[in-house]
């Protein structure tokens, strides 16, 4: 049978990776309403298509491995993939909770997120990603457990200026101890009732520090703030985040408090 489930894009602001992956990274993210559709349908051997094209996607690939199922999986994106959207795990959770309808798996919806954590870990494509777009909302963990807020369906502008590969961000050990320092600074003063302006401005003094913004992020960021507004960059891609300065950043998308479902 084919299936086909939708997951939140997620942008993540802060974090701070952790030795043992299994229950995220610490850090603070947003599920967005622009995401990912998968649509799974079993077949002999497994082909990934996205937006119409055969591609590699590893953590999917992995996730139907772990399942024990081969499937042609189709990816419909309506956030740019490798820019910081989180498309990779949006893609992986739709492709579970789809996958576990079509061949009948009968896996618990906490256990269809596992296994989808599980493979993104082993990609190098996400830490915690698929938490958060399970949930939706504002979701944060400054060191003592996941906490959740409802957003209001806040509309973010967006600029992205090109990809930044998550894995080799993750796999480079002096590039993570910058970013673990910066982030525990900014969490340790991280105030969870802050409005978005505010929220942005601290991620962005993390962002600053992180070593990972680059020239085009720091141009839009600054030309964000003439403006009177608050931009920061969405880990990991070339790309910025703004409120309160319209039409300075040429897309949109909006928070939203909604998880992962099937369509
Ligand atoms: N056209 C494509 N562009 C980028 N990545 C692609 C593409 N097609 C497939 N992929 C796969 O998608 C995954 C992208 O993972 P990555 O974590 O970098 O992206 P993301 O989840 O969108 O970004 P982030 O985790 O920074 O929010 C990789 O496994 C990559 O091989
Ligand atoms: C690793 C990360 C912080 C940036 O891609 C995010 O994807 C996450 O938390 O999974």
């Amino acid at each position: 049978m084919t299936e086909r489930a939708y997951a939140p894009g997620s942008v993540t602001v802060v974090f701070v990776p952790q030795d043992d992956p299994e229950e995220g990274s610490l850090g603070v993210s947003f599920a967005v309403e622009d995401g990912v559709t998968a649509t799974v349908e079993p077949a002999a051997e497994t082909v990934v298509r996205l937006d119409g094209d055969r591609t590699d996607f590893e953590p999917v690939e992995r996730l139907l491995s772990r399942l024990n199922v081969s499937a042609a999986v189709e990816l419909d994106a309506a956030v740019p993939v490798g820019r910081g959207f989180g498309a990779s795990g949006a893609a992986t959770l739709a492709t579970a909770l789809a996958a576990n309808e079509a061949f009948g798996l009968g896996r618990s919806r906490e256990s269809s997120v596992r296994a989808a954590h599980r493979a993104e870990v082993a990609a190098g494509t996400g830490l915690g990603d698929v938490f958060v777009q399970d949930r939706g909302g504002v979701v944060w963990n400054t060191g003592d457990g996941v906490r959740r807020a409802e957003p209001d369906g806040e509309t973010v502008a967006y600029a992205s200026y090109g990809g930044i590969s998550t894995v080799s961000v993750l796999g480079d050990k002096e590039a993570i101890a910058a970013v673990a320092a910066a982030g525990r600074e900014a969490l340790s003063s991280f105030d969870p009732e802050a409005p978005l302006p505010e929220l942005f401005d601290a991620a962005w003094r993390f962002a600053d520090e992180s070593g990972l913004a680059t020239d085009a992020v720091r141009t839009a960021v600054a030309d964000v703030t003439a403006a009177g507004g608050s931009a920061t960059m969405a880990m990991v891609g070339e790309t910025v985040l703004a409120v309160g300065a319209p039409g300075v950043l040429p897309n949109r998308t909006r928070l939203t408090a909604s998880g992962a479902e099937l369509r």
